[in-house]
């Protein structure tokens, strides 16, 4: 056996308390061996002064979009979506989301993250970025009806489904997949409907974003007399497996149902404060034990990818959207981040004990302003950043070491998605 051993740090154990403790992983089974005392093992990292935690999910991302990041700032979701999005979109070319994918992946192995939901083009070439970078990730193609006639909407959603059962446990089972209907109203209900059947028979969740912003909850509450997530769930987007994106715009009712039901939220506080499009209940949501994980979204709408932002995000947004400071308290974020998210996408990680998968980030914290260290906790949702990271692993590999990155070259990934970016812009004319 191989292993691995972090040596010399704290531990941020499930429960949330911190512990002086090694870490001991076995390798090639990419899975937590002990976590105690003074381990020894094949390989070392240093954990000195560092703090070993869960590795972060980020659980509602479009990954490529890092090649438009900056594009376009300061409009709602509907506009920023039809004028700027959407028409450079249509020029992307699958060398473009290779080349974002792995700007997008290089920045999150960066900041500690280790799994990853994406929704987004030409999946093949995520999936094979993936492969290379190391990390978990649940990909899915992601589908639309807005735009396109009766076929091309419906050859999308099979697109979806296709994908979703090619690439279902690729990279040694580091991907899994799941069936992308875009939204509830960019969606055909017809084929909103195809798609939870096509899921549930390949096996595979249904991801999709909802309740994102008030314009479209008042047309199916016009519409269909249900407020939209009853609706969802008479579609079928409501299993115990199933997780959307968003959930600004959620009344009691709905709260409730996604309880009942398992559905997995992924709040995005960030997008949701950049493009305003309101304050998602999150307190509620812990309050009646709905699951919830945190997503960056885009990087056109955050304008990052790094969690410990979102963390920070979250928590803040939190106690505004409930009006109490104890709302959404430092831990809660912590564990949106790790387990949460992990639940979310049915991943087993997010914690960091014997048996769970080796998914895990070393944060550094010999750093002015996590100084003094009164409590780690506090630290993480509060004053750290994804730089702080030193080194991140996902299945018992080594993916970046003393904050240099090992499966990825940096600058060649910088430049090229710069190239590929400006190119692509140039194409699209904006
Ligand atoms: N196959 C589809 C692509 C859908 S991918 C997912 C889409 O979600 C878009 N997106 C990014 N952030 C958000 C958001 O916050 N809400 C809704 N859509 C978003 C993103 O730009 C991308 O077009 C097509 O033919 O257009
Ligand atoms: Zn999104």
């Amino acid at each position: 056996m191989q292993t691995l051993s972090i040596r010399g740090g704290r531990v941020l154990r499930p429960d949330m308390s911190v512990a002086e403790a090694d870490v001991l992983v076995d390798r090639e089974a990419g899975e937590i061996l002990a976590v105690g005392p003074t381990l020894g093992g094949d390989e070392t990292l240093d954990a000195s002064d560092g703090l070993v935690i869960p590795g972060l999910v980020n659980a509602h991302t479009h990954v490529a979009m890092t090649l438009l990041r900056g594009h376009a700032d300061d409009k709602p979701l509907d506009r920023w979506l039809r004028e700027d999005i959407w028409p450079v979109e249509a020029a992307l070319e699958p060398e473009d989301i290779e080349a974002g994918a792995e700007l997008g992946v290089l920045e999150m192995i960066r900041s500690g993250t280790t799994g990853f939901a994406d929704m987004y083009f030409e999946i093949d070439r995520t999936a094979d970025v993936v492969e290379r970078a190391g990390l978990r990730a649940v990909l899915g193609h992601g589908a639309i009806s807005a735009g396109k006639d009766d076929e091309a909407a419906r050859a999308d959603i099979e697109e979806s489904v296709e994908m979703a059962r090619r690439f279902d446990g690729a990279a040694g089972g580091r991907i899994s997949t799941a069936v992308m209907p875009h939204s509830l109203t960019t969606v055909t209900p017809e084929l909103l409907e195809l798609a939870a059947t096509e899921a549930a028979d390949a096996g595979v969740p249904v991801h999709y974003h909802a309740n994102e912003t008030v314009d479209e909850v008042e047309p199916i509450v016009e519409e269909r007399g249900a407020r939209p997530l009853e609706w969802a769930r008479d579609l079928g987007l409501c299993g115990s497996e199933d997780f959307f994106a968003h959930g600004v715009h959620l009344d009691d009712a709905e709260i409730e149902l996604l309880a009942e039901t398992g559905t997995g939220v992924v709040h995005c506080p960030a997008s949701n404060m950049k493009l305003a499009s309101g304050m998602a209940p999150i307190q509620r949501l812990l309050d009646a034990g709905v699951a919830v994980g945190l997503g960056t979204d885009g990087a056109a709408s955050n304008n990052d990818l790094d969690l410990f932002d979102e963390m920070r995000d979250a928590a803040m947004l939190g106690k505004l959207a409930a009006d109490d400071a104890s709302a959404v308290a430092a831990p809660d974020a912590v564990r949106m981040a790790t387990a949460g998210g992990a639940a979310v996408l049915g991943l087993d990680a997010g914690r960091i004990e014997a048996g769970a998968a080796a998914d895990f980030a070393v944060v550094d914290l010999d750093a002015p302003h996590l100084t003094p260290r009164h409590d780690p906790v506090s630290h993480l949702a509060y004053a750290a950043r994804g730089s702080d990271v030193r080194h991140t692993v996902c299945d018992g590999d080594v993916l970046m070491r003393d904050r240099e990155v090992l499966t990825l070259d940096e600058a060649a990934v910088m430049e090229r998605a710069t190239d590929r970016a400006r190119a692509l812009l140039e194409r699209a004319g904006a």
